[in-house]
């Protein structure tokens, strides 16, 4: 049976289908071409003023040349444009670091732009499934800014109004497939802003030599290797404490030789005394000279354990009610404790009343030592709850390469593989891999991928010489001592 439609029905349309949708025709107004030509000639200077802002070394090397053949002839041309170029070139050679920061890495960002990111976005949102379609028309993120650092991209979006920074931090992988990058970490700048960075290099894939022992000795950022983006990794580790967590062959080692060889001078000085835990017997043996307190047996660390609480103690008392801050000097140097492969003490342990005094002294100096210049700087290679129960008492993690992917979360919180730090997929090949790590720090939720700088048995033989030399050379005649709790009352 024919039957018309129903609603603003278009002209005189009928169906046979019983429950046929309604059908409307919109109203169609015709807007008058000169409308439509400024729109988009209007687009097009916004555009253009736009890109000039964002990208003026790109536009006035391209446009300069090309006006002025233009205006005077090539031959006229050549002289100030081959000047310029040979004004450059001298540049690049002489001071490649500023020419890098004010020119090539401009022309960079400008050339990715054309080249990579805006030619490839609207391909790469709707596969990546970052798009939003509303009325059969598609609206995607809008690509705000491309700029080049030394070794990475970083790209400013704007995301859709209703989109979550989850999701696209669920895409990253996406993302960086279809940009062709090594992947892609992402953060938020402000509401509704989002910050992409993609790595062009990878300055980690090889493994990095010790660095030279600093000559003075910063306690809020010691030198251990190398970040991503090519700057230093610097670890604090006054006022905090620090726990890495490796599966075996992940290069916690590195972690502790190369904060031991950054702290080198101000051992030699007697600011900084080291008090190491070796329950495995194998990693703190082998620099023993350079730890002022050493222990191995589960006894010994319990009772050296509680001796470095009974002393933090004694400094609490003594600074109360007059400073609340420690600054290391050769009375009060600040100290580290150093615990390599915790779980031995704490989860592994058979003694249940060691355990426990392990424990409770653990606790105790991360929840206390902050303030009075005690730090405890703990590897282990297990992260999970039963293992380690004082994870959160740790304002500072590192994990290294991982067995689990549930593991990262467990060591750098909450959301922090979905944000990038996958220590679950770092190569176990030692040449690739070891001493590779992402890193949450108290003051950055985002995690920072990072390697620590390997330091052979050779370096630390010469670390213990370095510091005997000292001695000998009369700098400092003594390794510093621990003070006793009686000595500090
Ligand atoms: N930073 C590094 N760069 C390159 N190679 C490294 C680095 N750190 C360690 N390695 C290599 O990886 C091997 C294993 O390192 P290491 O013994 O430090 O691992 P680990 O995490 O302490 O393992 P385990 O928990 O089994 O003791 C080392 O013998 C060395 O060859």
């Amino acid at each position: 049976m024919l039957r018309r439609t129903h609603g603003e029905v278009a002209g005189d349309l009928v169906t046979t289908t019983p429950g046929a949708p309604l059908m409307f025709r919109p109203t169609v107004v015709q807007t008058p071409a000169f409308i439509t030509i400024t729109i988009l000639v209007w687009r097009f200077a916004c555009g253009l003023i736009r890109l000039l802002y964002r990208h003026p070394v790109a536009i006035l090397a391209t446009l300069t040349p090309v006006y002025l053949v233009i205006r005077y002839g090539w031959q006229a041309a050549a002289w100030p444009f081959g000047s310029v170029l040979l004004a450059l070139t001298a540049w690049g050679l002489t001071d490649r670091a500023t020419f890098a920061r004010w020119i090539g890495r401009r022309l960079l960002a400008f050339w990715r732009l054309i080249w990579i990111y805006r030619p490839h976005w609207s391909f790469a949102m709707s596969g990546a499934g970052l798009t939003k379609t509303a009325r059969n028309v598609e609206y995607r993120p809008r690509l705000v800014r491309v700029t080049c650092g030394p070794v990475a991209d970083t790209v400013t979006v704007k995301m859709l109004k209703g989109q979550s920074f989850a999701d696209w931090t669920a895409r990253a992988d996406n993302l960086a497939h279809a940009f062709g990058a090594l992947g892609c970490r992402t953060a938020i700048v402000r509401a509704g802003l989002l910050r992409l960075t993609f790595p062009r290099r990878d300055p980690l894939r090889k493994p990095l030599p010790a660095l030279p022992i600093p000559q003075t000795v910063d306690l809020g950022a010691v030198p251990v290797g190398l970040c991503e983006d090519g700057t230093p990794w610097t670890l604090k580790v006054h006022g905090t404490h620090i726990l890495g967590a490796g599966a075996t062959g992940a290069g916690k080692g590195s972690l502790i030789w190369s904060t031991v060889r950054g702290l080198l001078p101000a051992i030699g000085e007697g600011l900084v005394t080291l008090v190491g835990l070796d329950p495995k017997l194998m990693e703190l043996s082998y620099g023993r000279e350079l730890f002022h307190r050493y222990a191995a047996t589960p006894e010994d660390c319990a009772d050296l354990l509680e001796e470095v609480v009974s002393l933090m103690q004694d400094r609490a008392a003594l600074y109360g009610g007059h400073q609340r801050s420690h600054t290391p000097t050769i009375e009060y140097p600040f100290m580290l404790v150093i615990v390599d492969e915790l779980a031995f003490l704490t989860a592994y342990q058979n003694d249940r009343d060691l355990k426990r005094r392990i424990n409770a002294a653990l606790a105790t100096l991360t929840t206390q030592g902050r303030a009075v210049g005690v730090g405890v700087m703990a590897l282990l290679q297990d992260p999970r709850k039963d293992v380690i129960t004082i994870r959160n008492l740790f304002p500072d993690k590192i994990a290294m390469r991982l067995d689990e992917s549930e593991q990262v979360d467990m060591v750098l919180g909450e959301g922090a593989r979905e944000r990038g730090a996958l220590a679950d997929l770092i190569s176990p090949v030692p040449e690739i891999g070891a001493g590779v790590a992402y890193v949450r720090l108290e003051t950055s939720p985002e995690p920072v991928r990072v390697r620590a700088a390997y330091v052979s048995d050779t370096d630390i033989r010469d670390m213990v010489a370095w510091l005997t030399d000292r001695k000998h050379d009369g700098d400092t005649l003594t390794l510093p001592q621990i003070q006793t709790s009686g000595e500090a009352a």
